[in-house]
């Protein structure tokens, strides 16, 4: 449903946190001025900023240091947390290790996963059983994570009631079976600065889209590096704004609207003198759960526009849909 947008919105998301744990939230003036922004912000980009969130921005701040300290290190210490197939995935990965539609990327990362207990992630999801490996060094890195984790997890939760309202629907619609016991993907990047050493390829990131509910992107100040796409296929700067989240939707939001919102296009290029990092934060469903159109959004999309009506979305299962993503990340 994505638009011709020429720039990404700007939400200030405090009066929805004020009220997001009151069932009545839907009614008060405040909240409903903020559903009325994302549910836009969703029809016509698929991506907004988000500031009034709570987190603080020294912690903000403080990931993205610490990680610049970590990539700065020599391969060798990077490398004592490779990412394998038998640590499920996770961990540490040099650059044009990972794989965009068939092109390496000019990237490096720590991936995360939630970490479920074995078993619990059925047959298909096996391959991601294990334990995230996190950096000795700098020197507390993984207590600094998983609190920044909690923290996004929460927030996510909260935009989410929001959104929930924009679609119709109860503030809770994403939680329960849904999303009630969410999954969650971190991916801790490093882009190398222009001119590359061993560049073979200038992107630092292919165009794509992210795999779940809600994503929450922490990006370097001071560099224009990421680029979403709009509807006639021109690619729109989303430069970063200091203390802000950019945020944008994942293939289960596309499916759960009926495709009302759209998991926009979006890459990485880092074409400035300056090494970048970002810190991308997925909320996803439930790692078991189908999903398919709410019903709201079935009716809703009927009547708004007939185009849409015929639009098949498809359905998925969330955990085969990020398996099936993971396995092709990599050559192994
Ligand atoms: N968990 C999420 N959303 N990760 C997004 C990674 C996007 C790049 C990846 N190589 C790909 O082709 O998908
Ligand atoms: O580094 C960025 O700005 C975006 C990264 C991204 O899109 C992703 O990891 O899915
Ligand atoms: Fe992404």
């Amino acid at each position: 449903m994505c638009s011709n947008f020429k720039s990404i919105p700007m939400i200030d998301v405090s009066p929805l946190l004020a009220k997001c744990d009151d069932p009545k939230m839907g009614e008060d003036g405040g909240v409903i001025e903020v559903v009325r922004q994302l549910n836009q912000a969703c029809t016509q980009a698929g991506f907004f900023y988000v500031k009034g969130h709570g987190i603080p921005i020294s912690i903000l701040q403080e990931v993205k240091e610490k990680t610049h300290k970590f990539f700065e290190l020599p391969y060798e210490e990077k490398s004592k947390i490779k990412l394998n197939a038998t640590a499920g995935y996770r961990g540490y990965q040099k650059v044009l290790e990972n794989i965009t539609k068939g092109v390496p990327d000019m990237h490096e990362a720590i991936d995360c996963y939630r970490e479920l207990k074995p078993g619990a992630y059925g047959e298909v999801g096996k391959i991601l059983e294990g334990h995230n490996q996190w950096p000795l060094n700098p020197p507390n890195y993984k207590e600094m994570m998983e609190k920044y984790i909690n923290m996004c997890t929460d927030l996510s939760r909260n935009i989410m009631r929001g959104i929930a309202l924009a679609l119709g629907g109860s503030p809770y619609e994403f939680e329960g079976d849904r999303a009630g016991d969410p999954f969650w993907v971190v991916r801790i990047l490093g882009y190398p600065k222009k001119p590359f050493e061993n560049g073979v390829n200038d992107i630092g990131c292919g165009a794509h889209t992210d795999y779940g509910l809600l994503t929450l992107l922490n990006q370097e100040d001071g560099i224009n590096a990421l680029e979403v796409r709009n509807l006639s296929g021109k690619w729109i700067s989303a430069p970063p704004v200091p203390g802000t989240f950019v945020c944008n939707i994942g293939d289960m939001l596309k499916i759960y609207s009926n495709g009302l919102y759209e998991s926009t296009l979006h890459r990485v290029i880092n074409n400035s003198d300056r090494y970048r990092v970002s810190v991308a934060y997925f909320y996803e469903t439930n790692f078991h759960t189908a999903v398919e159109p709410l019903d709201i959004c079935k009716q809703r999309n009927g009547k708004v526009n007939q185009a849409d009506e015929t639009k098949k979305v498809e359905r998925a299962v969330y955990g085969e849909h990020l398996v099936g993503k993971v396995l092709t990340n990599f050559v192994f």
